[in-house]
C-alpha cells in the first residue's frame, strides 16, 4: 500500500521510488503557489540546466521556470519561463508534480514538471540562468532504455555529468523517472540549510522489461 503524502494527487498506478526522514512530521502549510520547472532532453543522453543568477535557490542548476501568473495555465508558463530564461521554445508536455514545504515559509511550492525531446531557437543566458548541456550519467537511466545504446553522434558522453551536488537534494530521487519516461509525483520538507528533513517520491511503474 503506498502511502501518499499530502499535498500530493496522482492519477493512475504510482510506486514509490524513494522516502526518508520517518521520524518527522510532514510540515504543515497554510497556501499553495504554483511553480513550473522545465527539462529538455535530447536523445535521452543530455539534459539542459541553468545555473540560477540570482534570487531562491541561487548558486544551484535546475530546469527553466518560475511563478506561474494570475490568469496562466501551468503549461503557459513553463513556455513563458523557458523563453525568458534560455531563449528557446520546446514543445512541453507535464511529465511529474512535485511539491515542497520550507519549515520557513507559509506558502508550500506546487511545481509542475515539464519535459520536451526538443526544441526550437538558440540558447540564450538570461539575467537569471546560465544554461549549459550536461549528460545524464547511466546510474541515472533504466539500464533497458533501448534509446540509451544508440549513438546519436552529438557526443553527449564529452559532457560534464549532471553536477547534482549544486542541485536541489531532492533532484536526484525523481530524476531517474523523469529520465526514464515514467510520471512521477513526490514531496520533500525542507529544513534550515535547504537540508531535505522528509520525503516521498512516486512514479509510474518501469514498462515491463525495464530493469527499475
Ligand atoms: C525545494 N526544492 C526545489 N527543487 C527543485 N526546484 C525547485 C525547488 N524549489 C523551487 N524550485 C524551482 O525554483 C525556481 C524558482 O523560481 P523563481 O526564480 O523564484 O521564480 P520566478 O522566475 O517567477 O522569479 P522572479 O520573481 O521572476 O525572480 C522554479 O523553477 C521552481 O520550480
Amino acid at each position: 500500500m503506498v502511502n501518499i503524502p499530502p499535498g500530493i494527487t496522482h492519477d493512475g498506478p504510482m510506486v514509490e521510488v524513494a522516502s526518508g526522514g520517518v521520524e518527522h512530521d510532514w510540515i504543515k502549510y497554510e497556501k499553495v503557489k504554483e511553480y513550473t520547472n522545465a527539462f529538455v532532453i535530447l536523445n535521452d543522453q543530455k539534459v539542459l540546466l541553468g545555473l540560477k543568477k540570482r534570487g531562491f535557490g541561487v548558486g544551484l542548476w535546475n530546469g527553466f521556470g518560475g511563478k506561474v501568473d494570475p490568469g496562466e495555465t501551468p503549461a503557459q508558463a513553463a513556455v513563458r519561463e523557458l523563453e525568458e530564461e534560455a531563449g528557446i521554445t520546446a514543445p512541453l508536455r507535464q511529465c511529474g508534480t512535485l511539491f515542497f514545504v520550507e519549515n520557513t515559509m507559509d506558502a508550500a511550492f506546487n511545481i509542475s514538471v515539464f519535459c520536451a525531446y526538443e526544441y526550437s531557437g538558440t540558447i540564450t543566458e538570461s539575467d537569471e540562468m546560465r544554461p549549459e548541456w550536461f549528460s545524464i550519467p547511466e546510474d541515472l537511466l533504466p539500464r533497458t532504455n533501448p534509446l540509451t545504446t544508440v549513438d546519436h553522434g552529438d557526443n553527449a558522453a564529452a559532457l560534464p555529468p549532471i553536477p547534482l551536488s549544486k542541485m536541489w537534494a531532492d533532484d536526484e530521487f525523481w530524476m531517474p523517472a523523469m529520465f526514464g519516461r515514467r510520471h512521477f509525483v513526490g514531496r520533500a520538507d525542507f529544513g534550515v540549510d535547504n537540508k531535505m528533513i522528509k520525503w516521498w517520491f512516486g512514479a509510474a511503474p518501469a514498462a515491463t522489461g525495464d530493469s527499475v
